[in-house]
């Protein structure tokens, strides 16, 4: 056998595991030359088609890409060159050796047909310094990575060559970045704001607003200095009661809070420049502030002192934000003293608001007592069903009798509605509240969700009996942070606003609204406006899985009375509550009252039906789409209710399996990032998608609106978006799995980005990305009613369980297109439980002790997640970045909301770098059953920011 000589070295085999026979002197794809043990090597061969920034070079789907191979012989004697040729490509035959030019997309047709392509090339004699060039080309088919294995075969030498091209088309070509990504995170002097100088505050646009005044609610010193010492609240470590609620969950809040303060200070900024704008404002460019990072809007402020002083720093306000810039007013002797060539070290501040809601929720909390907060442990009255005649004809009998125990309620226990996706939770409640509106005259309805769409949705279904409401009985409370245009026209008339910005109605009107719609936390604005305690007969909590604890408390603490009905309904199997610090997520933040609900109930009142229904049958999706969820998540409990039937208006995209609505596209793109912005994009899925999409709206029988776009990065959602401009296509949504959590579409696209198997490691272990986050996942495929599509690499998503079985259940279906697949035994999976694990009864009791198992965590590098970087004005995003001018409301410490993940970056890039560094440590890393494969996938020797190799042939020679 001869010795191998490969492009990776000795060391990053010995990480993965395996070492094959090789000794290395390494050509690496960027060009560069390194040399291993075979430091007088008789011959040189060099790369074709180098890295460009550290990704494989673009070539257009139809041209002709060519590249030399130089085969040099360094020693003093003739050397036998055996055989050059291609040994595998992917796609199959996609590269052709030649020892001329082969001609490009210039030459003539007769050229190009005239010219013979090979995959190998005969024996020769290379004399003492000879080199012979042959060319490598390819010309693509269709989008996606092209790779190749080359094998020389020379003298006692063995050498392989590895060659990457990625093939665009107009669309995936006009996302292309010529940005290179680059992470800045120096360590920056501590800025000590404790004393300034007042800035000057712009002055107050809201009229009217809050009546109460909400508390500061400052971090107390000792609890700060515990934390940050890094030791436990003995709080945390007890029983949860009516006794240490508010001192439980403000601790945890704390240590959230402390959390998103460090992760703001990674927005400081040194040495920076300002300028002077006219005679009132100082300008300072802030780089990142478009995709909020940091979030900063108009009456937020900064601090800044001359650069390297310890002086007192000066508080600014902002006046103005627009684009990258922000526009500052500062007090008159530090505008007076200002130069344009002054030099500032700027510390960034967050809003407090929505910590200082959550603090005074769970103080208030108390005030409710244990009928809400533990009603097991209370004497609750006895629940008695209200007669109704139903308004929609389709509910089933558990979905009856939940509406006919919200009827009957009257100030007990909270009553819980649990189940899968799509089961019509959120249909029973809006039943319950038709029934409550046109049957109780006296009720008065306030609905929350936990993201501005689950509170939209809830509106439209409603809306969906317009015949039975007064349209101006209904009201849709819009934090002033939204953005006027992100709501649906049709809604805007269920709003209020001046002047394009949303405002909550004066007390008067407010209590006019039979039926309010808020989100968790903007229904404070209620109390705050007057609204009192008992005034809403019922309050709904939909999406409540998602809700934290004290978030929960933010409208039943503020607004519920002695006899209000607290209905709640969600699916703990869903997307959880967003915790930034992992300790406070563990100790508690990261459980939703739902789950302590229900855990409650099952463990003190044998899951007493009177507050707890539970519903299985589903509506939403065909069968073939619930199959697996329903055995992954439900135990098989889920009852399909929908016909099974594959619409004909899917032939425009030619389902492989016509009667099963589950379809893999596998597609080998470029994972990239861009910029500072550490959120992920892959142009050729993107273009992919829209593809997909024009070929389903071609006919005119697929409405735009039927279609939604599902993807964990919130960048993946720009460029997709963009790519959809072309097309014009607005009514498209594009968008997170939070963002489509509790809604549906009769067809979802997922694309799932990654394409590395590095970074998917990356994101298994640091549970990042719903690529390992079976919440996520579930979420996902369960959106679909009709049709479910999924673009991916098959590579890359088979290394998790769950989307290795959503993988095989399309191929075994026959309904599987595109890329070769990974043989099975490639698959691997990360550190999930097997099926045989999973709950089999996915009760509630089993959310309890599974939650720390499955603790969720937003993706801060956006996870497409609502409240990730970037995306502008979204849903929870904009709703927790709401700030107010209010005098009484003035954020005591400003900037940035106070959940907005960009205060996770910092930690988490420091994190990804270790791990980028040192490599994930084997005790971390989920067991690997090819180390081969994961040799070449994670461990080549190639730039770390590029594309998929897992489906290289991990056998490099065949003697
Ligand atoms: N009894 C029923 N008969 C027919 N269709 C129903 C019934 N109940 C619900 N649906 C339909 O099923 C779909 C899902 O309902 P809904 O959104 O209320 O479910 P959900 O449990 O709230 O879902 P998710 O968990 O995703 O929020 C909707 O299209 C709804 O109209």
């Amino acid at each position: 056998m001869g010795t191998y000589v490969r492009n990776y070295s000795d060391d990053e085999f010995s990480v993965a595991g395996e070492k094959p026979d090789v000794e290395f002197m390494d050509y690496q794809n960027d060009g560069s030359i390194q040399d291993y043990s075979l430091e007088d090597a008789p011959v040189v061969v060099t790369v074709p088609f180098p890295f460009i920034d550290g990704k494989p070079k673009s070539v257009l789907v139809g041209e002709t890409s060519a590249d030399t191979i130089s085969i040099e012989n360094t020693s003093s004697e003739p050397v036998n060159l055996w055989s050059v040729r291609i040994f595998s490509s992917n796609p199959e035959d996609s590269y052709v050796l030649s020892m001329m030019k082969p001609p490009l997309n210039d030459t003539d047709e007769e050229a190009k047909r005239n010219f013979l392509g090979l995959t190998s090339v005969e024996d020769r004699t290379l004399q003492p310094g000879q080199t012979l060039t042959i060319w490598l080309s390819c010309t693509p088919k269709d989008i996606g990575l092209h790779t190749s294995i080359v094998h020389v075969d020379i003298g006692d030498e063995k050498i392989e060559r590895v060659a990457f091209l990625l093939a665009d088309d107009n669309v995936s070509q006009a996302l292309f970045s010529d940005k290179p990504y680059s992470r800045k995170h120096t360590q920056k002097k501590k800025f000590e704001c404790s004393s300034f100088v007042p800035g000057c505050r712009p002055t107050q646009q809201h009229s009217q607003g809050f009546k109460f005044k909400l508390p500061q609610f400052a971090i107390p010193a000792d609890i700060r200095e515990l934390i940050q010492s890094k030791q436990r609240p003995d709080v945390l470590s007890e029983e949860l009661n009516m006794t240490n609620y508010a001192k439980f969950f403000s601790t945890l809040l704390v240590m959230e809070e402390i959390n998103l303060e460090e992760e703001m200070r990674s927005y400081d900024m040194e040495r920076i420049l300002m300028r002077r704008r006219g005679l009132e404002f100082l300008s300072l460019e802030v780089p990142g502030l478009a995709e909020k990072r940091p979030s900063l809007v108009h009456g937020d402020f900064i601090f800044v002192r001359h650069a390297g002083s310890d002086a007192r720093p000066y508080q600014g306000f902002i006046h103005k934000v627009e684009a990258d810039e922000i526009f500052l007013k500062f007090d008159n002797q530090f505008h007076l003293a200002h130069r344009d060539r002054n030099q500032y070290d700027v510390s960034f501040t967050y809003n407090r608001l929505n910590m200082r809601r959550l603090y005074k929720a769970i103080h208030d909390a108390e005030l409710l007592g244990p009928d809400i907060l533990f009603p097991c442990r209370s004497s609750s009255g006895s629940v008695k069903k209200g007669p109704f005649k139903p308004l929609n004809p389709h509910i089933n009998t558990e979905q009856a009798d939940a509406v006919a125990t919200i009827l009957g309620c009257r100030g007990v226990a909270p009553y819980v509605i649990y189940g899968p996706p799509g089961t019509g939770k959120t249909m029973t409640l809006v039943e319950s509240i038709l029934q409550l509106y046109t049957a109780k005259r006296r009720a008065n309805v306030l609905i929350c969700a936990a993201s501005n769409s689950a509170a939209d949705h809830v509106l439209a279904k409603l809306l969906q009996a317009s015949y039975l409401i007064r349209p101006s009985d209904i009201f849709r409370l819009n934090a002033a942070s939204r953005q006027y245009e992100d709501v649906d026209p049709d809604f805007i008339r269920f709003c209020f606003f001046q002047d394009m910005v949303f405002k909550c109605p004066p007390l008067q009107a407010l209590l006019r609204y039979k039926i309010v719609i808020s989100t968790y936390m903007s229904s404070s604005m209620l109390q705050s406006e007057g609204i009192r305690r008992g005034h809403f007969t019922h309050i709904f909590l939909d999406e409540a899985g998602q809700a934290s604890e004290p978030e929960a408390m933010v409208p039943l603490s503020g607004l519920c009375g002695r006899d209000t009905v607290v209905v709640l309904a969600g699916d703990p199997m869903q997307l959880g509550p967003v915790v930034y610090c992992k300790q406070a997520e563990k100790d508690g933040l990261g459980k939703s009252y739902l789950q302590r609900l229900l855990f409650e109930y099952e463990q003190y009142s044998t899951g007493d039906p009177n507050y707890v229904t539970k519903l299985v049958r589903n509506y939403r999706c065909h069968p073939a789409i619930l199959e697996l969820p329903s055995e992954l998540f439900y135990g098989g409990e889920l009852i399909a209710c929908k016909e099974d039937e594959v619409s004909s208006i899917y032939d425009s995209i030619d389902l492989p399996n016509k009667s099963f609505p589950v379809l893999f596209v596998g597609i080998q793109g470029c994972d990239e990032r861009e910029g500072n912005n550490p959120s992920w994009f892959n142009r050729i899925e993107a273009s992919k998608v829209v593809n997909i999409i024009r070929n389903l709206t071609r006919g005119g029988d697929v409405r735009e609106a039927d279609i939604g776009v599902i993807t964990p990065y919130r960048q993946q959602v720009v460029k997709i978006k963009k790519a959809l401009e072309t097309f014009e296509m607005p009514d498209l949504k594009v968008g997170s799995v939070e963002q489509f959590q509790g809604q549906e579409r009769e067809i979802i696209i997922i694309s799932t980005v990654r394409s590395t198997v590095k970074h998917n490691e990356f994101d298994k272990f640091f549970n990042l990305g719903f690529l390992s986050n079976h919440r996520r996942f579930n979420v996902a495929i369960t959106r679909a009613k009709s049709l479910l599509i999924i673009v991916g690499n098959p590579h890359i998503i088979t290394k998790d369980r769950h989307w290795d079985r959503l993988l095989r259940y399309c191929a075994d279906n026959g309904s599987y297109q595109g890329c070769p697949l990974p043989p099975p035994e490639e698959t691997q999976v990360s550190g999930f439980r097997d099926s045989q694990d999973e709950p089999a009864r996915w009760g509630y009791n089993q959310q309890q002790e599974s939650s720390a198992n499955y603790s969720y965590k937003q993706d801060p590098h956006d996870s497409g997640s609502e409240h990730v970087n970037g995306l502008p004005s979204t849903e929870n995003e904009v709703e927790w970045s709401e700030k107010t001018l209010n005098e009484e409301h003035q954020p005591c410490s400003s900037a940035a909301e106070a959940d907005s993940p960009e205060f996770m970056l910092k930690q988490k890039a420091e994190e990804e770098e270790h791990v980028e560094q040192d490599g994930v440590q084997p005790e971390q890393c989920p067991a690997k059953d090819n180390k081969l494969q994961d040799a070449y996938a994670a461990k080549y020797s190639f730039p770390p920011e590029w594309c998929d190799v897992s489906n290289i042939p991990a056998t490099g020679w065949d003697d």
